[in-house]
Order: structure tokens, then C-alpha cells, then sequence
């Protein structure tokens, strides 16, 4: 098991840039799947969910050319469907959330996909209705083996319907977008996730020939078209990890920029941040947070307690809660964090409040941070990393803290953050993987 030791308490200054969108490449690396041209993908983050999608792809018969670590081509003449159905294929699907989207694109283009348990972050129940239900209404039949945990899918006659989501699930509506673009006649989909990731998709199966219009809405119109060509695509930056680097300049005082970070493409990120009392400035493209000793966190108009939510976009991501949480550790006031749509991400509060930080576990959805306002720093300490944003939260934690911290399980970390250590290192941090 790999790990990191983090000597804490060091002041980092400099420039980062993020990496390209871990969340974005899963949805645009399923759809090269759509067609037998050469598409090809730009800002590839080189991390471990991502890597094995690409590796997934070329066990399915997809020829791939990666000519730079950030860029890739790939061309799906030939697709052997029935790589689906082996024990290999379960146990690397097994490993990441992304792979649930090769459905749609497979069942659109031949008509049959094998669908297991997909993995990603223990972070709760993650079910698939939405993604299930939405193939079923366009005319797919499924079977589900509960033994082999494992969908089965078939589609005859894939074609258009009218599908008003249970919930607006990200993947869930990449899946059918992806199917509904070679599906016959119109799909509409209402209450469909419409967050800057799904745009991205939806921008480059319009570029691929798609017709696809409502986009950055939640309700998305696809005429279905009989194929779809080549194009190239550039990944966005990935907002996440935008966030967490203001939340570690935040937590260790540094003054850092954060270069290319698509600022238009935040939502509500920076308004949050600034409700936390971090300040920043958008230059650009650009981030520039100024080394900053005291942050206040701010109440609601009438002086209440603030409350930072998790919601479909536009509101805030569920992924970004561990390290504003982190963060407000560190701040004065207090904030109530509640992580809506996720049963199991809030664990990780034992750590910090084993290294100091003084937080109350209301219950697994809700916990109350009241932060230290600098008077004491928080300590290292051996811990764990339990899934890929708690893990960067802790990340965060350790590099604030008094002394050595060790986080096991740095692998959870590495899924999504590319060279995090030596990215980190270069800006002053002290992070050895041992
Ligand atoms: C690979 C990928 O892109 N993963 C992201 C994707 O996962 P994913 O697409 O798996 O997540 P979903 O959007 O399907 O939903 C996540 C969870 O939230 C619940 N839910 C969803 C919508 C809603 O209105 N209410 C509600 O409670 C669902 O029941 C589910 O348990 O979106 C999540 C929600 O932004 C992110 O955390 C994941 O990082
Ligand atoms: C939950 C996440 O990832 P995944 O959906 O891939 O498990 C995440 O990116 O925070």
C-alpha cells in the first residue's frame, strides 16, 4: 500500500495549474465509442481513473495513440463486445465510476453492452435506476443478476422518447445523451444534469454531428442521427481541484495563483469560497489568492449559523465539501456542512478532530465546524485515506499541521489528482511518498 509523508507547516507560494477534469474525461473518453473516426482528446489528466478507462478502451479494441501524456487519440473501427462478459473486464470496471458510461455508447452503436457493479468512491449507496430506467423507456431490455451483480442490456430498436429524470443524475444523463444521439426520432430529456462536465460532452457530440440543443439546461432536446464523425476536444480544468488549491492556500497561508483555471466555468465555487471568508482575485484565466493569516467565515443575512449544501448544478458539488470543510478548520466562525446527497463522506471528520480541529458529527450527512481562528494549529498525525476527495482534504490538513503526518492509502488520492506530491513539492510542500 503506498502512502505519503507530509512534513506540515510550511508556507508554499507560486503558480499551479489544474490539471484537465478527471469528471469530464470519463463522460468524453465513453463517447470516442460513438464512431469508427478519430476523435481526439486534449488536457487528458494522466491519474489512475483515467488511465484505466483508456486502458478499458483498448482491451475492447479501440486503437489508441497517446503522443504526449496530455493527449490522445482514438479510433473505434472494431469493438469486441464480448471483452464485456470476462473476468477481466469485471475487475478493472470494477476499480472506477467512469466505466458505467460505456452503455450508452455501446448499446446506441451495436446494440448490446454488459453492464457490473461500477466502482469509484465508497462514499455510499450509488445506484443506477436513472441510467436503467432512461434505456428501458428508449426500448432497451435488461436483465439483472443479482449473483453476478451485473446488467445485462439489450436494444433492438433503440429510439426517442420523453424521459423525465428521477433525479438529475451526472452519469445517468451522459449515458442517455450518449445513447440518444444514434437512438431514431427525438429524446427529451427533462430534470437532466446539466453541469459544466455534461456540456462538455454535449458540445463535442454536436461537433461529432450530433444534434443535440437545451444544452447547459436541464432540459436536453437530441434529434438522433443516423452517425457520427471524428472531432478533437479539449478537456476543461478540472473545477475540483481548483478549489482544493484555494483551500490550501487558505489553510497554509500561501499566496498562490492559480493559472488557467476556466474561472467562467465555477458556478457558485468562488462566491462560496468568499462566503468562507477567502479571499481572491480572478485575473483572467487566472486565480491569485493572497497569503491570508484570518478568514471569517459569514452568517446568513439574518445571523444564523451558514449552511454549505451540496446540490445538482448549478448548486454546489458534493465533491468539493471535504476540503471546504477542511478549511474551515482553520477559520473564525462557524459553518454547518451538510453533504446531501451522499451517506458516507463525512467520516473522515475523525481524523481531523484527532489532529485538533473542532467539529461535531451531527449525523452521516451533517457535521458543524467551529473553527480555531490560527489559535492553535492542527497536528500530524498517521491517518488514512478513505476515498479520492477526503483523502485530498486531509492532504490539505496534514500540510497545515504541526509536524509529520503519514496518509495511507494515497492511491485513493492519486485516481484523481496527477503528480499531486510533485506538483505540490514544487510550490515548497514537503510530501514523500514512502
Ligand atoms: C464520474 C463522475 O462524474 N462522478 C460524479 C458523479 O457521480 P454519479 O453520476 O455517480 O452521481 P449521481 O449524479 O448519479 O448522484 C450522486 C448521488 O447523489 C444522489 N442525488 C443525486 C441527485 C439529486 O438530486 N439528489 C441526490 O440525492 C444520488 O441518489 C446519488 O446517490 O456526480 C456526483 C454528483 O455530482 C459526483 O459526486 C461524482 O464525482
Ligand atoms: C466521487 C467521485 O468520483 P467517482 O464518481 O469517480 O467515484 C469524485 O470525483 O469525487
Amino acid at each position: 500500500m503506498t502512502a505519503f509523508e507530509i512534513q506540515g507547516g510550511r508556507q508554499l507560494q507560486g503558480t499551479i495549474q489544474p490539471q484537465g477534469a478527471k469528471n469530464e474525461a470519463l463522460q468524453v473518453l465513453c463517447a470516442v465509442l460513438l464512431t469508427d473516426q478519430k476523435v481526439t482528446i486534449t488536457n487528458i489528466p494522466d491519474i489512475l481513473d483515467v488511465n484505466m478507462l483508456i486502458e478499458l478502451l483498448g482491451d475492447l479494441g479501440v486503437e489508441i495513440e497517446r503522443p504526449s501524456r496530455d493527449v490522445c487519440t482514438f479510433q473505434a473501427k472494431s469493438v469486441n463486445i464480448d471483452f464485456l462478459q470476462s473476468e477481466v473486464y469485471k475487475k478493472k470496471s470494477g476499480k472506477l465510476r467512469g466505466a458505467v458510461m460505456l452503455a450508452g455508447p455501446l448499446l446506441a452503436r451495436f446494440g448490446r453492452t454488459y453492464l457490473p457493479q461500477p466502482g469509484g468512491d465508497k462514499i455510499g449507496r450509488r445506484r443506477l435506476d436513472t441510467h436503467i430506467r432512461g434505456f428501458e423507456k428508449m426500448g432497451v431490455d435488461f436483465s439483472y443478476s443479482n449473483d453476478q451483480k451485473e446488467f445485462v442490456l439489450t436494444a433492438k430498436n433503440l429510439h426517442g422518447t420523453y424521459l423525465l429524470l428521477e433525479e438529475p443524475s451526472v452519469t445517468g444523463t451522459a449515458n442517455i445523451v450518449m445513447a440518444a444521439v444514434l437512438a431514431k426520432g427525438t429524446t427529451t430529456i427533462y430534470n437532466a444534469a446539466c453541469e459544466p462536465y455534461v456540456q462538455q460532452l454535449c458540445k463535442m457530440l454536436n461537433r461529432m454531428g450530433a444534434s443535440i440543443s437545451g444544452i447547459g439546461s436541464n432540459l436536453l432536446v437530441i434529434e438522433g442521427v443516423s452517425s457520427l464523425q471524428g472531432c478533437e476536444h479539449r478537456l476543461l480544468a478540472d473545477m475540483i481541484e481548483t478549489g482544493s488549491f484555494i483551500a490550501l492556500a487558505a489553510m497554509t497561508r500561501s499566496e498562490l495563483t492559480i493559472k488557467d483555471a476556466d474561472v467562467q466555468e465555477l458556478g457558485l465555487m468562488p462566491e462560496t469560497f468568499r462566503r468562507l471568508g477567502i479571499e481572491f482575485e480572478l485575473k483572467d484565466n487566472d486565480i491569485y489568492v493572497p497569503a491570508q493569516d484570518h478568514y471569517r467565515i459569514s452568517t446568513f443575512i439574518d445571523g444564523s449559523i451558514l449552511t454549505i449544501y451540496d446540490h445538482p448544478w448549478p448548486g454546489v458539488s458534493p465533491d468539493l465539501l471535504s476540503v471546504i470543510l477542511v478549511m474551515a478548520t482553520q477559520a473564525k466562525g462557524n459553518v454547518l456542512i451538510h453533504q446531501k446527497m451522499f451517506e458516507s463522506r463525512l467520516f473522515f471528520v475523525d481524523k481531523l478532530i484527532e489532529m485538533g480541529a473542532q467539529i461535531v458529527l451531527c449525523d452521516p450527512h451533517r457535521a458543524v465546524v467551529m473553527g480555531l481562528n490560527r489559535q492553535s494549529s492542527l497536528r500530524g498525525i498517521r491517518m488514512s485515506s478513505p476515498d479520492i476527495r477526503a483523502g485530498v482534504a486531509l492532504l490539505i490538513a496534514a500540510l497545515s499541521a504541526e509536524g509529520k503526518s503519514v496518509i495511507e492509502n494515497s492511491d485513493q488520492i492519486d485516481r484523481g489528482y496527477q503528480d499531486i506530491d510533485g506538483r505540490l513539492n514544487a510550490l515548497g510542500a514537503s510530501i514523500k511518498r514512502i
